[in-house]
């Protein structure tokens, strides 16, 4: 089954061609990962699919509905999660807090049931006690659930934004570049992490990552980009030792 698929995905800034009508299927519960040079058009598919953009033109199919004109915030409901390159938590609040806040920001709430907290909102709630408290066990963030997000390491900030994106129960997890800031034990943590959200979680994972070790060891297939086009398909080993992709990385 695909559980995402690009047709002809194009998005041009003037005369930019950010992304220059790219086709491509990600497989469920693969692990697929967009790599180029700087500039090649990576984050600009990650806004397209997020809906930050409009494409100029192009479809986008996930779980075989087009969502290429749903709004930003239906995605999060429709089964999407991202993290960013940047880490985005609040910096004054715990971690459970802050998975509780991941929770909630994509929950379909009610104001009127909320305030007279009728027991839909109480079922609600303890289902969001639950997952945030299922993402907390998964990815051991235990010790640290009562801890500030401003007196944690940057390695478990990163790993606090991964439960945050966990916590919509996402099929589809995009990662924005995630071993960014990370140092190298930290980075093999990682493999071991997106390995077990696609094999034991069963969610499909979509991830720009520049660290070619941490690409070739969790991918299932990578994508190559420059220029807003596919340069290469296929596995990692074919695909970074394909002469065009090799070309674009020196410059070409
Ligand atoms: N909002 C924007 N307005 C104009 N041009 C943009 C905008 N966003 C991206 N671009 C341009 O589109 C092209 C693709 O950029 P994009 O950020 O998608 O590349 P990338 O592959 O993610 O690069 P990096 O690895 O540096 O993050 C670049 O030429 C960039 O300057």
């Amino acid at each position: 089954m695909i559980a995402l698929e690009a047709r002809e995905l194009a998005l041009h800034f003037g005369g930019i061609k950010a992304v220059d009508g790219i086709s491509f299927q990600v497989p469920e519960r693969s692990v697929f990962t967009l790599i180029g040079p700087n500039g090649a058009g990576k984050t600009t598919v990650f806004n397209l699919i997020s809906r930050i953009y409009e494409p100029t033109a192009g479809r986008l199919i996930f779980e075989g509905r087009d969502i290429t004109t749903v709004p930003p915030h239906d995605i999060a409901r429709r089964g999407i999660a991202r993290t960013f390159q940047n880490i985005e938590l609040f910096e004054n609040a715990t971690v459970l807090q802050n998975l509780l806040l991941g929770r909630h920001a994509h929950a379909a709430g009610n104001v009127v049931a909320e305030l007279m907290f009728l027991p839909g909102v109480r079922r609600r709630e303890i289902a969001h006690r639950e997952a945030v408290e299922r993402v907390i066990d998964f990815l051991n963030l235990e010790p640290h659930r009562d801890t500030l997000i401003s007196g944690l390491s940057y390695g478990v900030r990163k790993i606090v934004e991964l439960g945050r994106a966990l916590c919509t129960e996402p099929r589809l997890l995009l990662l924005d570049e995630p071993s960014s800031g990370l140092n190298p034990e930290e980075t093999d943590d990682l493999v071991f992490w997106i390995q077990d959200i696609r094999d034991i979680l069963g969610i499909t994972v979509l991830m720009v990552e520049h660290d070619m070790g941490l690409v070739s060891k969790v991918s299932d297939h990578v994508l190559a980009l420059n220029h807003g086009q596919v340069i290469a398909s296929g596995t990692p080993g074919a695909v970074k030792s394909d002469p065009q992709v090799v070309k674009a990385y020196l410059g070409g």
